[in-house]
């Protein structure tokens, strides 16, 4: 508890002077006021976090959380349990989607296995198991209090490590099975939309599945009666060692002033447990795209932020941090590289902003 207590109470604001003189430095840029859209809050967010106008980024991690969910014995995923295993060791072979990604923009992936059910031998994969799967929600809680902080914990130990690591920017993603009923359960509780509006068909379900899927969201809230205000409470009673994992790692991003990038649906869920930990966090958090899953929208409109994309992808793993990497790059390039009205000798005074 202590490393979780700590580093809820070593996060800071946002350097707001910082974030000041990197909209003056864009808005002197040769172009009209603006004009670069989401690049230039993307400029001035990174500003906010680092505390400096131009920043580079060389190194790139993106850390995969890995686990099971004992809720996939109510027939929600179209895929069986043992699947997370196998994917797992596909992150380290390279076959996987993030693996392909990452590989193309240069980034480096860690894989940890915090919760898989069977024990991966698969050298590269990091051990941070807490249990061998998480127990069914639709029956009761889905880890004890104490496993759920000791799984965001482990999130912040990993991310802490990649800090120290020399890495610029981090990306999150996980593997599991059943992980967008999980996910779709701590999106109902947080913002009190009915599983209707916050499921979707994961992986892939037939229309009567789906109900199911959706039965089994109500079943689970209903049976543990998470309390909104307490997030630990509502990760150890719907939802899982990845969505814990991934929210240590945000809080430990906001606490190492390193930007952290969301993914998709599940990576969405864990965010909004670390806003909802200290809403600071936020500051320090960029959304890649907008998953395909229904879900997607409600988590961005909790957490308060916008994706940067929008590629109707519906992956997960952590794919969509690869290409939010690459527009965060080509932002801080136009930063560096564009001359200002001074430099290239033009008169700033005929422009009119019309923003
Ligand atoms: C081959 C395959 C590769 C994947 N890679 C990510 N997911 C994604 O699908 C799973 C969640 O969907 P659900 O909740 O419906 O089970 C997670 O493992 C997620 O990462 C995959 C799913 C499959 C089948
Ligand atoms: O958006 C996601 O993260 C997602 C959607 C469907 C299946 N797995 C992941």
């Amino acid at each position: 508890m202590e490393l979780l207590k700590n580093t809820l109470a070593s996060i800071k604001p946002a350097d707001e002077d910082a974030k000041k003189k990197a909209k003056e430095r864009l808005d002197n840029l040769t172009k009209p006021i603006g004009s670069l859209g989401v690049l230039e809050e993307i400029v001035i967010k990174m500003a906010g976090i680092t505390g400096n106008i131009h920043n580079k980024i060389d190194k790139r991690n993106i850390i995969v959380m890995c686990a099971d969910n004992g809720v996939v014995e109510e027939g929600v995923s179209a895929c069986p349990q043992y699947f997370t295993k196998i994917l797992t060791e596909n992150l380290i072979k390279g076959y996987t989607g993030v693996s392909v990604l990452s590989k193309l923009t240069g980034t480096d992936v860690t894989t940890v296995d915090i919760g898989v059910n069977g024990d991966i031998t698969l050298k590269g994969v990091l051990n941070k198991k807490i249990n061998y799967g998480t127990k069914n929600i639709t029956k009761g809680p889905a880890m004890t209090r104490d496993e759920a902080i000791r799984a965001i914990e482990a999130g912040i130990e990993v991310a802490d490590s990649s800090c120290k690591k020399g890495y610029d920017i981090l990306g999150t993603g996980e593997m599991g099975i059943g992980n967008t009923t999980t996910s779709g359960a701590v999106l109902s509780i947080f913002s009190g939309l009915n599983p209707d509006a916050t499921c979707g068909k994961g992986a892939g379900l037939t229309d009567e599945q789906f109900e199911h899927k959706k039965e089994a969201v109500e079943k689970a809230i209903e049976i543990n009666k998470p309390d909104k205000n307490d997030p630990i409470d509502v990760i150890s009673k719907v939802g899982g060692f990845d969505i814990a994992g991934m929210c240590g790692c945000f809080l430990s991003a906001a606490k190492n002033r390193k930007p952290i990038v969301i993914d998709g649906l599940i990576s969405s869920a864990a965010a909004l447990c670390a806003v909802r930990l200290n809403s600071l966090a936020k500051e320090y958090i960029f959304p890649s795209h907008l998953s395909k899953e229904p879900g997607a929208i409600y988590m961005m409109k909790e957490i308060g932020l916008k994706p940067m994309l929008d590629l109707e992808m519906r992956l997960g793993e952590g794919s969509g941090c690869p290409l939010a990497f690459q527009v965060i790059e080509a932002a801080l390039y136009v930063m560096d590289h564009m001359a200002t009205f001074e430099e290239s000798t033009l008169d700033k005074d005929v422009l009119i902003d019309i923003r």
